[in-house]
């Protein structure tokens, strides 16, 4: 069997964005008023006005140390506001809730560890068994319905440190459903996978997020992979930033401004290409010259 291949397609077609703003009477997940995050004197987004709906995914784009692993350790309770404020379903964000599901920026492991894929994703649900009363069988049905799920079954006793990065990735899409999360945080799921697997990644996202209205919050460098079930991007630059629906975002006369300093935003084939943009704000302390991307 290709492991590579083994995810079910996607039951509905891909490509209809909007969804989060059909369901806005059930309120936003994600609530912030006046963000501000700052370490020391160095600010990195200031004024940040934030909802986000239930079955929306808002990609939050911007160069290396922009701050986007930071807004989602706010959003997790691991980093607190310097000002404003921000609720997660409602309350205060506190670290461990259940109802988040985390993917965290890929790391790598030691090629000896004898954790096995089946053992990650059960470690999604013991973090948590406190609020789930489920027996040994239950868990293991649980564990092999996840790893199914993502196409992770013919690899779930494999120790993940002898995995691919794509397969890792799956694994870990696996773990951060395990409790069943209206919230699921990304951070750069897509990082150093090929072509192929970043399209599976995708359809994983895009499965959560129609079967069961999960808000997802996408930071990644790769805007493209991501257009077609984009409903607004979150772009962050230079202390600044810009939010709106792509088309508004994803313009020469927006980047430039929020950079400031002439980008130029290219559409071509369906895809976008930023040239020109900086690799860092002015105020960065390891700003680089411009150069060309694909997109922030
Ligand atoms: N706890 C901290 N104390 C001080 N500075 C921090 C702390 N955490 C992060 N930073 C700095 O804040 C900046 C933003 O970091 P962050 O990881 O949020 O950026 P990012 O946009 O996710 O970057 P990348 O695209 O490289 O992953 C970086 O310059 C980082 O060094």
């Amino acid at each position: 069997m290709d492991r590579t291949e083994a995810v079910a397609p996607s039951p509905e077609p891909s490509g209809t964005a909007g969804r989060g703003r059909e369901s806005p009477a059930a309120g936003p997940v994600i609530s912030m008023r006046s963000g501000t995050l700052a370490y020391g004197d160095r600010v990195l987004w200031r004024g940040l006005d934030l909802d986000v709906q239930p079955g929306e995914l808002l990609a939050v784009l911007g160069p290396n140390g922009s701050g986007k692993t930071s807004l989602l350790r706010v959003l997790l309770g691991r980093q607190q506001l310097t000002e404003g404020s921000l609720t997660v379903l409602g309350h205060a964000p506190r670290r461990g809730g259940r109802h988040i599901g985390y993917i965290p920026q890929q790391t790598s492991l030691p090629a000896h560890t004898m954790l096995r894929a089946r053992d990650l994703v059960r470690l999604g649900l013991d973090g948590h068994l406190w609020g789930l009363p489920l027996t040994r069988p239950a868990v293991r049905r649980r564990v092999d319905d996840l790893l199914a799920s993502v196409g992770a079954t013919c690899y779930a006793d494999v120790p993940v440190g002898r995995l691919s990065g794509g397969e890792r990735q799956r694994v870990r899409i696996a773990q951060a459903l395990a409790t069943d999360p209206r919230i699921l945080l990304c951070d750069e799921p897509l990082l150093s996978l090929d072509l192929q697997h970043q399209r599976t990644v995708v359809t994983l996202v895009e499965r959560r997020l129609r079967a069961a209205e999960t808000a997802v919050v996408f930071v990644t460098h790769e805007i493209n992979p991501v257009l077609g079930l984009v409903d607004r991007i979150l772009y962050l630059a230079g202390g600044g930033f810009r939010i709106g629906p792509p088309d508004e975002v994803m313009t020469s006369a927006a980047l430039s401004e929020l950079y400031g300093t002439h980008v130029d935003v290219i559409r071509i084939g369906g895809r976008i290409v930023v040239v020109g943009a900086p690799d860092a704000g002015p105020d960065h302390p390891h700003a680089d010259a411009p150069e060309e991307g694909e997109s922030q």
